[in-house]
């Protein structure tokens, strides 16, 4: 299997003097389904930003499916992002005007792609908001909100998907079952999946797990 990640020496000092990251180093392989876990403050954020390129490091280089990319120029790496990875994170940020299947058609349509609505449709179907497509964000459960959020992310075919405590507003019920989605798309599409989370009850689910603590992996 190659590498989906890998990340050498990565150091994130915020501007008020925070060290965030001391000097990561890590490799993950295509299709694993990692947990990134570890108490509060110990850095888990911001290694996923920095991964997805929402953020640069202060030292240290991210490669991501054998691209560089914290030496990207913005234009270059927003293309990239588009093209292989998705955040999901843990307040939804879905259109609260739109409807459920307008919030998955509006990405297709800023992406370009073709037959976006039977497309939008398919995804809706596969997380079982078939029922729901009419209604807005405001009318659904805090599960159905993320998986619309997790729809959304879902329109542009990511091969690397990073989740920020994405059952965070979730009991564990719902929790459960955003797991179970990700670990069928996981293996169903091959999705790299990188999750950080606090609860330890849905660390079951993860194939690898990444201990964070104080800005180091343990
Ligand atoms: N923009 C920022 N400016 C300054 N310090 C920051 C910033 N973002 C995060 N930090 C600090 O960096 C450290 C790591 O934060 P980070 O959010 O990455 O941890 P985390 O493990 O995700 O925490 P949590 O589980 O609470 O979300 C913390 O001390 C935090 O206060």
């Amino acid at each position: 299997m190659s590498e989906a990640i890998k990340v050498v020496n990565l150091k994130k000092v915020y501007p008020d003097g925070t060290k965030a990251l001391k000097g990561i180093n890590l490799t993950i392989k295509e299709g694993e389904f990692c947990g990134l876990m570890g108490p509060s403050g110990s850095g888990k954020s911001s290694l996923l930003h920095l991964i997805a390129g929402l953020d640069r490091p202060t030292e240290g280089n991210v490669w991501v499916l054998g691209r560089e990319i914290t030496s990207m120029e913005e234009d270059d790496l927003a293309e990239f992002r588009k093209k292989n990875i998705a955040f999901v994170f843990q307040f939804y940020y879905l259109l609260e005007d739109f409807s459920v299947l307008e919030n998955l058609v509006i990405i297709g349509q800023m992406a370009g792609i073709r037959d976006v609505k039977r497309k939008a449709l398919d995804i809706l179907n596969f997380l079982r908001l078939e029922d729901k497509v009419k209604h807005k964000p405001s009318q659904l459960s805090g599960g159905q909100m993320q998986r619309v959020a997790i729809g959304r992310a879902l329109m542009l075919e990511p091969k690397i998907l990073l989740a920020d405590e994405p059952t965070g507003n979730l009991d564990l019920e719902e929790g459960m079952r955003i797991f179970e989605l990700f670990k069928h798309l996981n293996q169903e599409k091959g999705i790299t999946f990188v999750v950080a989370t606090h609860n330890t009850e849905l660390s079951k689910f993860f194939s690898r797990i990444i201990r964070l603590r104080d800005g180091m992996i343990l």
